[in-house]
């Protein structure tokens, strides 16, 4: 498989390339043949990993195309205070994937604002089918379960079916009403477990939102290893599929599922099979989850507003 990383030579670049060559995406016995571009600007650093800074020779065949390509935020910017720049490398390489990518390429973005960076993909490569642009949300969905494995002190590979809804901005709201842990005397809600909906209402959920403000903070650069990974298990479960009686959150494009506006790019549960990821249907919604869930769809109205002003 041919997979295209924009972006190559930053820093989500350097981690997420040896994961990519060494199997962690697509298997240790899947062959891959790796496009990797960036900017001429990015000169220096491309020396050290970039095969190309040329956008149609990079797109050509790929089946996989995680776009990584653009400008992170600094302390202090909300994710969106980085649109005007990155939403029109989104819509210039949209054509370029559209023109050169494989018949039925799965496309991750990445750079922020994510769900809107994929959406003006998504609507600038009318042929790409709309269920192959996607946006990561799995490093918030590997934030949330990192924090209740801490909290009950149990693996992190024992927590599942925590949901993020929405952007992967701060109004993104993890939910854990269905999330479960595996004990030896079975599955166990995590509510039921946790038994402080205070701190799951409250602090739990503002950390998770806050998370990649405060990875800022302390690092002066955004979080790279741990986003490299989640896209590597974005695409891992999309290609290879989820774990029977697993759900897992994607930014896909919304069908109006759970009340969520038709358009948006909005993060779901999902389970994936036969490379296709399906909306997890049927789960009972609460009123506080309901709002939370109505504000974060707001926020990508709102974004897809200002990306289209943007690129006036
Ligand atoms: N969705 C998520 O969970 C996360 C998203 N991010 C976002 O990912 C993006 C990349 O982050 P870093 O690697 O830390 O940034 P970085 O600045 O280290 O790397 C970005 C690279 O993109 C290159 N680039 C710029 N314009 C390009 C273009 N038109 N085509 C190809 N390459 C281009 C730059 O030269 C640079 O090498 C940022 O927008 C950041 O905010 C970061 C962490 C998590
Ligand atoms: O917060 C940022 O700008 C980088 C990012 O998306 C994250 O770490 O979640």
């Amino acid at each position: 498989m041919r997979v295209l990383v924009t972006g190559a030579a930053g820093q989500i670049g350097y981690a997420l390339v040896p994961m990519i060559a060494r199997g962690v995406m697509l298997g240790a016995d899947q062959p891959v043949i790796l496009h990797m571009l960036d900017i001429p600007p990015a000169a220096e650093a491309l020396n050290g990993v970039v095969a190309t800074t040329d956008v149609v020779e990079a797109c050509t065949g790929v089946n996989v195309a995680v776009m990584v390509g653009g400008f992170p935020r600094k302390e202090g910017m909300e994710r969106k205070d980085v649109m005007s720049k990155n939403v029109s490398i989104y819509k210039a390489q949209a054509s370029a994937l559209e023109a050169h990518a494989a018949p039925n390429c799965k496309v991750l973005v990445v750079a922020n604002p994510a769900n809107t960076n994929a959406l003006i993909l998504k609507e600038f490569a009318p042929s790409i089918p709309e269920r192959n642009v996607t946006c990561l949300t799995r490093l918030d969905h590997n934030r949330a379960l990192g924090q209740i494995s801490e909290r009950l002190n149990v693996q992190v590979c024992d927590v599942k079916n925590v949901i993020i809804w929405g952007n992967h901005s701060s109004t993104q709201y993890p939910d854990v009403n269905h999330a479960t842990v595996k004990t030896s005397s079975g599955e166990k809600p995590v509510r039921e477990l946790v038994a402080d909906d205070e701190w799951l209402n409250g602090e739990f959920i503002t950390t998770v939102q806050q998370r990649g403000a405060a990875i800022i903070k302390a690092r002066k650069l955004s979080s790279a290893l741990s986003a490299a990974s989640s896209a590597c298990d974005h695409i891992r479960d999309w290609v290879l599929g989820t774990a029977e009686g697993t759900f897992v959150s994607m930014g896909v494009y919304s069908d109006g599922s759970y009340g969520v506006p038709a358009g948006l790019i909005y993060s779901f549960p999902v389970t994936c099979s036969g490379g296709e990821w399906k909306i997890v249907q049927g789960l009972p919604i609460d009123e506080l989850s309901r709002k939370k869930m109505d504000a974060t769809a707001q926020e990508l109205s709102e974004e897809k507003a200002l990306a289209y002003s943007c690129l006036e």
